[in-house]
């Protein structure tokens, strides 16, 4: 998972309190335009009616909330999936806000063991939302006490091991869940199924993304056209953090190799100088389209084989490239390994082999 645009160190339990919370300021000033992660915490939206996009998860989380809030209670545990830099920890914060509650964070592989879950827990107050960020990488004794407090507001903290031990049951004040991964499916049936509200983030849409580039640009101040903005959200691959990224790329172009001003000629020779394609594919795509097609032929090669060969982490292969690259119609998961479509051929500018690699039948998630 890619934090490092983000604001938090989620390896570490952290909490924001609402005046912090409200202390994220926008940025217009240029001490701050120095931080990459202060400016990227900068332009998050901070409630509902900022969000742009997601309008289904927007309305429904809306609801939600309007109603916990009515009834004067805290909301039922959510669960936000999808791919990385689509809005989990945003919407995490933005309830916690709306909620006008403090916001705990962690992350599952900080939470190795049942007693630092129940250290979490027994520090939480009325009504706080503790954002649990990759959900999916909780250890399972961390999990299965997870379920009882979800459910129950109680956990038992076992003390001592084998006949001796005893169990000390520790009475949690109601709070709010939010549990974020990019892997839903790896949950298992009992803690999914302990969220009252469950959200799957999708891909933005172009004209989304365009928005959400505008916005970006007005809080840090920037001059750009409309072509400049919609050239940025084009190769943004559906994924506002890489849209705010890039803007800040051909923001730093702009004001060095031209006049700080973001048209389309600058939009372009900045993405293509920072090895953005027309199609949005950076480094990492366009590797691991060129493995699979010069070194294995097409395919089918498996994921491992495949992050070995362009010397990522599986997880990396696997969660940030092939999402889009499976979405673009480059790449197929097939029961037997990753497989370049003829269009990946095409877009590396290479002759697909005559005996085609590719069986339309196998087009199954592996
Ligand atoms: N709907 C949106 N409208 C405007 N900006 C957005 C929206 N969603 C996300 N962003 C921007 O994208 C950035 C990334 O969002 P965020 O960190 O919430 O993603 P994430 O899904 O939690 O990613 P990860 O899983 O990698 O942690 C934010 O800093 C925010 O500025």
């Amino acid at each position: 998972m890619d934090w490092d645009d983000t604001d938090l160190d989620t390896d570490h339990e952290a909490e924001l309190t609402g005046a912090e919370l409200t202390h994220l300021q926008r940025l217009t000033d240029a001490d701050a335009d120095g931080d990459e992660r202060a400016v990227e915490a900068a332009l998050r939206p901070r409630t509902l009616d900022e969000v742009i996009g997601q309008v289904r998860v927007r309305d429904q989380l809306g609801l939600v909330l309007e109603a916990a809030r009515r009834r004067g209670r805290a909301p039922d545990h959510v669960l936000l999936s999808g791919p990385p830099g689509l809005g989990k920890t945003t919407l995490a914060m933005i309830i916690a806000g709306e909620m006008s509650t403090p916001l705990r964070l962690t992350s599952g592989p900080a939470i190795t063991h049942a007693g630092d879950l129940a250290a979490i827990l027994s520090g939480l107050n009325d009504g706080d939302v503790l954002f649990v960020d990759e959900i999916h990488r909780m250890s399972r004794p961390a999990e299965e006490m997870l379920y009882m407090a979800m459910e129950d507001f109680r956990v038992d903290v076992v003390i001592g091991k084998g006949p001796g031990a005893t169990a000390i049951p520790l009475e949690i004040p109601p709070f709010t869940l939010v549990g974020a991964t990019t892997r839903a499916g790896l949950l298992p049936g009992p803690l999914r199924d302990r969220f009252g509200f469950t959200a799957h983030l999708e891909f933005y849409e172009p004209h989304e993304l365009d928005q959400i580039v505008h916005r970006s640009a007005g809080l840090l101040g920037v001059h750009l056209t409309a072509e400049g903005s919609s050239e940025i959200a084009s190769r943004s691959r559906g994924t506002p953090r890489i849209a705010n990224r890039l803007l800040r790329r051909v923001r730093d172009y702009a004001q060095v190799r031209a006049d700080g001003v973001l048209t389309l000629p600058v939009a372009q020779a900045a993405l293509e100088m920072f090895e953005v394609d027309e199609s949005g594919l950076d480094r990492l795509d366009r590797a691991v389209l060129d493995v699979l097609c010069r070194r294995f032929g097409g395919g089918p090669v498996g994921v491992s084989t495949l992050a070995v060969a362009v010397g990522e982490e599986r997880e990396t292969v696997e969660e940030v490239a092939e999402p889009f690259l499976v979405r673009t119609g480059l790449l197929a998961r097939t029961p037997r390994g990753r497989v370049a479509t003829p269009a990946a051929w095409q877009h590396l500018g290479l002759t697909p082999p005559l005996v085609p690699t590719v069986d339309s039948t196998l087009f199954d998630d592996a």
